[in-house]
């Protein structure tokens, strides 16, 4: 057989094999890359840069702690600094940092251990050292968020990772090492771990991930006359990835570690972020002004203000994740402003009924019906309040059936076998104009002369209810009454 035929004839084999692999799953654990180091400044792109543009990085200086709690040192020798790659020439650096460092434990049954028969390493823990190296933004992050994080936890709300700063650790030759093992947890949300090795001359130190039976060996040796010898070489893999690090036999493997956590990123945080100060958006003031006192803008009757959604959101998609989540612009400055104002914001759907309320009024005053006479839905009808119906998120298909003029809108629009909305038919204080955009809410059958497919649209909006004077009064009697009862169990019980 020629090379090309065995080739042709491996080639079904490898394809079964390649859709095996696919169809279980099992070569998605872990993703690794490089990043060259350069001396110079990056130069700035005449193009306009991709979203993950081929990125350098500067040399790294990592600086730690060299005073300990029994021999403070004297104060211009407390901090050392040794940069990567070494200069030619110099190395003194990297002895000093095996000077303090301390021998590394590994967990084993719930302990800290120090075995040097399975780690031999020194490390420095995250209190004692810092460096310039930032996995962030080099891309790192990014790329692990990309490739790692679709199957990890909740995948709708957990779509950023949080990389954490662990250790440093060195493993020297001719025999640092560290025997298999899985990295111990540190929470539900931690997903993985980042190695990061920097770039100094050493041969060995392979780093081994194995998941289901599968393998992967990422070899960071190098030498000084290595063309590629200055460069940052990074893997992340899942929590689950059993692995080791071969003997170093020769020179220093210094790496960084970080434990990775799925969390939510940007586009998910409306509602929830903890940095977030809503008192201190340019915003705020306006909307807390406005907010002081909206019972007189209702005459006391109470009644609902509403900011209609400026941007396009896919609200009744059904694997999307749900608003507020991922508000954005103004209408999360908006909501977090309601919020941190205590107003209890809502974000629904409205459906408008304008069109039907005005068909409905003419068919009754066609059958010379009086407004203040006829039916529920004729005085309804005419009084033409702001006719708008808020729902719940999701389009909703009727079953199907007659539905006659009359009976239709309790059906269809607020009846528990319906899309079961509610009347917004009080008053109303619309912030802003409704935007023309619309999503497919509610799709049924209407019968005219014949059955014809019909729909309506929503428009997403952000409400506010506020209460009337009469329902305040009412649930500040209720409170009182609640008050009463603690004092009369409390003497009861005294
Ligand atoms: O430094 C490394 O290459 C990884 C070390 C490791 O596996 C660990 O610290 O758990
Ligand atoms: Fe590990």
């Amino acid at each position: 057989m020629s090379a090309v035929e065995e080739q042709l004839a491996a080639t079904p084999d490898a394809f079964e094999k390649l859709g095996d692999i696919l169809k279980n799953q099992d070569h998605l654990f872990a993703c690794s890359g490089s990043v060259p180091i350069r001396n110079e400044p990056e130069a700035v792109p005449d193009q306009r840069p991709g979203p993950d543009e081929q990125r350098t990085s500067r040399p790294v200086t990592i600086r730690w702690d060299t005073a300990t709690a029994n021999s403070p040192t004297p104060e211009q020798d407390a901090c050392v600094k040794l940069t990567l790659p070494i200069a030619p020439g110099g190395n003194g650096g990297v002895d000093r940092l095996r000077q303090h460092a301390k021998p590394a434990t590994f967990g084993r049954g719930g302990e800290d251990v120090l075995d040097e028969s399975y780690r031999k390493a020194l490390k420095i823990d995250t209190d004692s050292f810092c460096s310039t190296f930032d996995p962030y933004t080099l891309g790192i992050i990014d790329t692990i968020a990309q490739v790692l994080l679709p199957s990890a936890i909740d995948s709708t709300t957990h779509r950023s990772v949080r990389a954490e700063l662990y250790k440093l650790n060195v493993y020297s030759g001719p025999s640092g090492m560290f025997k298999s093992h899985v990295d111990t947890p540190r929470s539900t949300s931690q997903f993985g771990s980042l190695v990061v090795c920097l770039p100094l001359e050493h041969e060995g130190g392979q780093l081994k991930v194995r998941h289901k039976g599968k393998e992967m060996t990422y070899d960071w040796s190098t030498r000084q006359s290595d063309p590629n010898h200055a460069q940052i070489q990074w893997a992340a893999f899942y929590s689950d990835c059993e692995h080791e690090i071969l003997e170093v036999t020769k020179g220093d493997r210094i790496t960084l570690t970080y434990n990775l956590y799925a969390v939510r990123g940007a586009g998910r945080l409306t509602g929830m972020s903890k940095t977030l100060d809503p008192t201190h958006l340019p915003l705020y003031e306006a909307v807390k002004t406005a907010m002081d006192s909206p019972r007189a803008r209702f005459d006391g009757k109470g009644g609902s203000i509403i900011f209609w959604c400026s941007h396009i959101y896919a609200y009744n998609h059904q694997s999307e994740s749900p608003l507020p989540d991922t508000l954005k612009g103004v209408d999360a400055v908006i909501w977090e402003i309601f919020q941190s104002l205590g107003l209890q914001p809502r974000i629904a759907p409205f459906v408008s009924l304008e069109y039907e309320l005005e068909g409905l009024q003419e068919w009754y005053d066609e059958k010379k019906i009086p407004s203040d006479g006829g039916d529920a839905l004729r005085r309804w009808a005419a009084e033409r309040p702001a006719p708008l119906l808020e729902g719940s998120f999701g389009v909703y298909k009727h079953p199907g059936g007659y539905l006659d003029e009359t009976t239709h809108y309790q059906e269809l629009y607020i009846g528990k076998d319906g899309w079961g909305g509610k009347y917004h038919n009080e008053s109303q204080v619309w912030l802003n104009e409704r935007p023309s955009n619309e999503e497919l809410q509610i799709l049924f059958t209407a019968y005219g002369n014949e059955a014809e497919a019909a729909y309506h649209y929503s428009h997403c909006g952000i409400l506010v209810d506020v209460p009337g004077t009469s329902e305040i009064e009412a649930a500040e009697a209720l409170a009182e009454e609640v008050k009463n009862m603690r004092i009369e169990l409390q003497d009861t019980s005294a």
